[in-house]
């Protein structure tokens, strides 16, 4: 590339007549840390760092283009734009090809339910004999390569790369999580998602968006961002909505794409009818387009089925016949740390799973209510520099729905792990819970506690195998702390 391509490619907000053909540019970058030679250094204003104030030092390092939304001097030409998270996605999007062009790409979003959704899409796809890349909270994973990511959604620049790497290694499609901060950071965009699902909104985050309805704008991007009902080849782009939820039926309007809607109280295109919870899978008889379809599947709760429809319209959305996709979710084994049963030989029920809002976890309880024979153990705690409103809801959550509440620590990260718990039990009162700092001790006093037949659910950090304490990750995993409690007892 040269500067001159660069130029062409942003709307800029200052006149630039200089010829840039002569610059050179090897690699886009937002980050110093990543500048070579011949670099076009973005600088992004962030929550930490405003990248203006390193563009000098991007310079020193080899940079030989700057994109800026603030007045810059600097040694080399400056190129001016509104919006430098805009200018990135844009740039990304040419550096690399417009790889989800080439992709049949699903975006999810929502509180809760987005791994779980990317995973059942990408084994649909994959039992049906295309090839799926999968973007999210755990990893992204292009064959069976898994690469390790900083976050849910990566930064625009990261992800092109990764789709271009899908591309590369012959993947048909991707499915990705769009996360809430991702959107309104800009890191999705630039994307052509064929097809974008909504799962669900509820409290979470707000100690970044504020408000529910900040919140509600933020996913909504992906929807009003999804373009009209024909893609660029013609492809048509497709919206699969939870209409139970107040906040899908809001987005229907919002979004110029086609429409399914998905629901479980007898409304929505894709219906789910008698649904039968067990401790060991679910069934439930699934509606489409005037069809019946039996569906017996391993995951458990109500709470899949709203992922089971959302997976069923996206995989639709993408080509697939009705019956393919359905033979593909009886095959399913559920995805790592979401409700996931730890065998052991006490006869007790013991789950760990990744619950960390008031919504999640109040539908893992329920669900667990369902079948639960004996006493239901409720470890949990809440992630520190995270919203802190969420922490007394869930200890709420907790209290009601389980018989013994351990209230113990998540990822204290910065925050002192003693405070957080308080701040979840203060306004209680009673013996009904204990609370238990250390979270290994926590679990080991509810495995302890637990006679046959009772559950004891680990709420929190399902997949995770560290716990982050000040700013260090420690190794930690719940189910091998529980295989290690139950190898010893
Ligand atoms: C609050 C927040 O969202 N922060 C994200 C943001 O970082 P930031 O604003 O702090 O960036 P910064 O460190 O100030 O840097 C600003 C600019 O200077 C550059 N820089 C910085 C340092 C340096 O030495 N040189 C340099 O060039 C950076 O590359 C960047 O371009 O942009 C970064 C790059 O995209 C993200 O990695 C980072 O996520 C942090 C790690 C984070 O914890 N985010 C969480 C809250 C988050 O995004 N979570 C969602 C999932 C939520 C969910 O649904 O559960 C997610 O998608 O992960
Ligand atoms: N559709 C759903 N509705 C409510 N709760 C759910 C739903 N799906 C999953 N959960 C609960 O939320 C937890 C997290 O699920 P999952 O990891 O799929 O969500 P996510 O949206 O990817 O979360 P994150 O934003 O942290 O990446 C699960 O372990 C389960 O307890
Ligand atoms: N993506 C979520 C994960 C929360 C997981 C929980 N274990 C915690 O650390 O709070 C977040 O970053 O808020
Ligand atoms: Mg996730």
């Amino acid at each position: 590339m040269n500067g001159e391509q660069i130029k062409n490619a942003l709307q800029l907000v200052k006149k630039n007549d200089t010829d840039l053909r002569h610059v050179r540019v090897s690699q886009v970058q937002h980050d110093t840390r990543k500048v070579t030679e011949n670099t076009c250094f973005v600088c992004i204003v962030g929550a930490v760092v405003d990248g203006h104030q390193l563009a000098d030092e991007a310079v020193a390092k080899g940079a030989t283009l700057i994109v800026a939304e603030k007045e810059l001097s600097v040694a080399v030409p400056v190129l001016y734009v509104n919006d430098t998270q805009k200018a990135l996605a844009q740039l990304s999007v040419l550096a690399t090809g417009n790889p989800s062009s080439k992709l049949g790409m699903v975006g999810v979003t929502g509180t809760n339910g987005k791994t779980t959704i990317t995973h059942v899409v990408a084994s649909i796809l994959d039992d049906n004999n295309r090839s799926s890349g999968i973007i999210g909270t755990m990893y992204s994973k292009i064959g069976d390569r898994q690469i390790p990511v900083a976050n849910t959604t990566p930064d625009s620049l990261t992800t092109q790369q990764l789709l271009a790497d899908m591309v590369a290694d012959g993947l048909t499609h991707c499915t990705m999580e769009a996360s809430s901060h991702a959107l309104i950071q800009g890191r999705v965009r630039g994307i052509d998602f064929d097809v974008a699902v909504f799962t669900n909104l509820t409290q979470d985050h707000l100690e970044y968006h504020h408000t529910m309805e900040e919140y509600f704008l933020a996913k909504s991007l992906l929807f009003s961002q999804l373009g009209n009902a024909y893609g660029e080849q013609g492809k048509q782009k497709l919206a699969v909505i939870n209409i139970d939820d107040a906040y899908g039926e809001r987005l229907i309007p919002l979004t110029a794409a086609n429409v399914l809607t998905y629901g479980c109280q007898g409304r929505g295109d894709i219906q789910a009818q008698n649904v039968v919870v067990t401790n060991h899978g679910t069934s439930f008889d699934l509606l489409f387009l005037g069809e019946i379809y039996p569906v017996t599947m391993k995951m458990i709760g109500d709470f899949n089925v709203y992922n089971i429809l959302a997976a069923f319209g996206a995989c639709y959305g993408l080509g697939l016949a009705s019956e393919a996709i359905i033979r593909s979710i009886a095959k399913i084994e559920g995805v790592k740390g979401r409700f996931q049963l730890v065998p052991n030989h006490r006869g007790v029920t013991a789950i760990v799973d990744y619950a960390h809002t008031p919504d999640g976890l109040e539908n893992v309880l329920k669900t667990i209510n369902k079948f639960a024979e004996g006493a239901v153990y409720c470890v949990v705690g809440c992630g520190g520099d995270r919203d802190p409103s969420k922490r007394p809801v869930m200890a709420d959550v907790a209290m009601t729905y389980a018989t013994h509440p351990v209230f113990t620590s998540d990822n204290p990260r910065t925050e002192d792990p003693t405070e957080i718990i308080k701040q979840m039990t203060r306004h209680l009162s009673g013996n009904k819970y204990v609370e238990i700092v250390e979270r290994r001790e926590a679990i080991e006093y509810a495995l302890s506690k637990a006679e046959k037949h009772d559950v004891v659910l680990i709420a929190g950090k399902g997949h995770e195998d560290y716990q982050i304490i000040g700013t260090t990750k420690h190794h930690f995993d719940d189910v091998e702390i529980v295989n290690d409690y139950f190898a010893k007892h």
